[in-house]
């Protein structure tokens, strides 16, 4: 129609020409597709990039670039935009690069021009140094176009792993995100998944039943419950679109613009007199080592009005890491929690710890551990799944960070998990104890039934004489005092002064300065 009226000789003609294909831009998906994708409860690329971002704020980059491919009949199919929004905009006033893969054209799958504009978003986020977020809903490598996709994908993996520990990167999964697709999400910081409409895998149900024989639905291989729940490959199960954005706005609202930058703070001085939250802590500890509590209440009366955003709640939910502010400021927090498997340190938690406390140090926010850590978990299954090696990526992290750090040991630290877990040894700058902690080489039941086996053993009445042995272990080595005689504790301190403490420590580490020997990189045990 535009055609007939329209005469693009003439300027009022060109601009109704250009008002014509912006339209087509917006529209390039069928409205079919557009309703078979809003009967799914998902949103379009577009619909997604406006609730990501602050109001009006967008701005669209080669929303008229469009495939060359001449494939397949391709060539009689050439929409614009080829099925990816890519563009920059602001979430709370900061700058962001986007992209969004669109469901609604050629299934969202990734050709040359697709992968050129996410490839070009990416070079224009490194440059500026700012977040990129990347909203995946896709049908993988576009088939038509054959190996050039898988180039485009290969582009885009290295500048993933070029941008990695320089700016934030965010993948909100949508949709389908399958094969080798799923590689660029797994190298980005954090990857966020909508529950029971987003899904991961390499290989999917039919290929798994043909090859190993296995029945399994899409949603139990690789949904977004599976990803939060048992490989961790997610940080956050959204319950739907909206909450898996606004939880991505909260995650940039704690993160710097890049390695340069400071994370975003605002002021807020912190009244150090003691509060009835901080006198709860004085009480938070069992009087018996085998009762739980919940960590949960410690981090809580330390961060700035309680606000925590924990990340990967459903992974190793033995480990406890997310974010806070105080006095306005972001910290990232790592916690062993007692409430799971006694706080236990074990493949998963260890994993899921390290590389937190490696992204709060490529980002520059100081790292709060507390530690109520019963030791390694044993098991034939944790060993020869590679505790050795795997848990040493706990100890490499705390040993590499540079970031101020503060650890808080409440109750348990002992053996190898005292140290791995935020100690003097590893580099922290603040260590802290309540009279509770009790820092030794095992728990007094177990040392008491090592050192004294042979004599309880000869003895009649052995039961009282093993609670004599216990109760002078506890009296003797289970306590902090013996570590903070050496230095390796800066101060025993009431529970209800943990929150004074953090804070005047992290005023004093506001300057702290420390590198690393000059290398080419680590060999952290992957
Ligand atoms: C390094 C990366 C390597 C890789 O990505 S390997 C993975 C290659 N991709 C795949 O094997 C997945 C192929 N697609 C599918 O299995 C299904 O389309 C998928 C993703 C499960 C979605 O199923 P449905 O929701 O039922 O949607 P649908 O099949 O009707 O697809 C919607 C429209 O999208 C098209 N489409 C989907 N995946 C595509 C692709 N890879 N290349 C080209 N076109 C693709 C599909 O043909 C359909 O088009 P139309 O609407 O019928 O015109």
């Amino acid at each position: 129609m535009m055609g007939e009226t329209v005469n693009i000789h003439t300027t009022a003609g060109k601009l109704a020409d250009l008002e014509h294909r912006l339209d087509e831009a917006v529209h390039a998906g069928s409205e079919r597709a557009v309703e078979k994708q809003h009967a799914r409860g998902k949103k379009t690329a577009r619909e997604r990039i406006a609730l990501l971002l602050d109001e009006g704020s967008f701005s669209e980059l080669d929303e008229f670039a469009r495939h060359r491919s001449t494939s397949f009949g391709l060539d009689g199919n050439r929409p614009y935009g080829d099925g990816v929004v890519t563009g920059f905009g602001t979430i709370d006033g900061r700058q962001v690069c986007v992209f969004a893969q669109d469901f609604t054209v050629f299934g969202g799958s990734l050709g040359e021009v697709f992968g050129e504009k996410i490839v070009k978003v990416m070079d224009l986020a490194m440059k500026i140094g700012c977040p990129l977020i990347g909203i995946n809903d896709s049908g993988g490598a576009r088939i038509q176009e054959g190996v050039v996709s898988l180039g485009l994908y290969g582009e885009i993996f290295r500048r993933n792993v070029r941008a990695s520990g320089v700016i934030p990167q965010i993948s909100l999964i949508m949709g389908p995100c399958a094969g080798g697709a799923v590689y660029s999400p797994a190298v980005t910081d954090f990857t966020v998944m909508v529950d029971e409409s987003s899904y991961m895998f390499i290989t999917g149900p039919d290929v798994i039943k043909t090859v190993t024989g296995e029945d399994v639905s899409q949603e139990e291989l690789g949904g977004a419950r599976t990803h939060n729940t048992k490989s961790g490959n997610a940080h956050y199960l959204g319950s739907d679109e909206e909450d898996a954005i606004e939880w991505v706005k909260a995650l940039v609202g704690h993160l710097p613009q890049n390695n340069l930058e400071d994370p975003p703070a605002y002021d807020a001085p912190a009244d150090l007199d003691v509060t009835e939250t901080d006198l709860a802590l004085d009480t938070l500890i069992p009087d018996s080592p085998n009762q739980p509590y919940d960590m949960h209440t410690a981090i809580e009366a330390v961060v700035d009005d309680g606000d925590f955003l924990e990340v990967q709640t459903l992974f190793a939910p033995n480990m406890i890491v997310g974010f806070g502010r105080v006095e306005g400021r972001p910290v990232g927090v790592v916690a062993n929690q007692p409430m799971q498997f006694a706080g236990t340190l074990d493949i998963d938690a260890s994993e899921k710890a390290a590389r937190f406390v490696r992204t709060c140090d490529a980002f520059n926010l100081p790292i709060l551990t507390f530690v109520d850590v019963p030791g390694f978990l044993p098991g034939t299954d944790q060993e020869w799944n590679g505790i050795i090696r795997r848990g040493a990526k706990l100890i490499y992290a705390y040993a590499e960070a540079t970031v101020p750090m503060i650890t808080v040991i409440t109750r348990k630290a002992y053996g190898g998990a005292y140290d791995v877990m935020g100690s003097k040894h590893l580099g922290a700058d603040m260590n802290i104890a309540w009279p509770t902690a009790q820092i030794a080489v095992m728990g007094a039941q177990g040392a008491v039934n090592i050192l004294y086996r042979r004599e309880l053993a000869g003895t009649d009445d052995a039961e009282s004489r093993r609670q004599q042995l216990i109760t002078e272990y506890e009296d003797h080595l289970a306590n902090p005092y013996i570590a903070a005689e050496r230095g390796y504790i800066d101060a025993v301190i009431k529970p209800s002064e943990t929150r004074a403490e953090i804070i005047r420590a992290l005023r004093l580490l506001r300057t702290k300065r420390d590198t690393l020997p000059p290398k080419k990189h680590g060999n952290i045990p992957l």
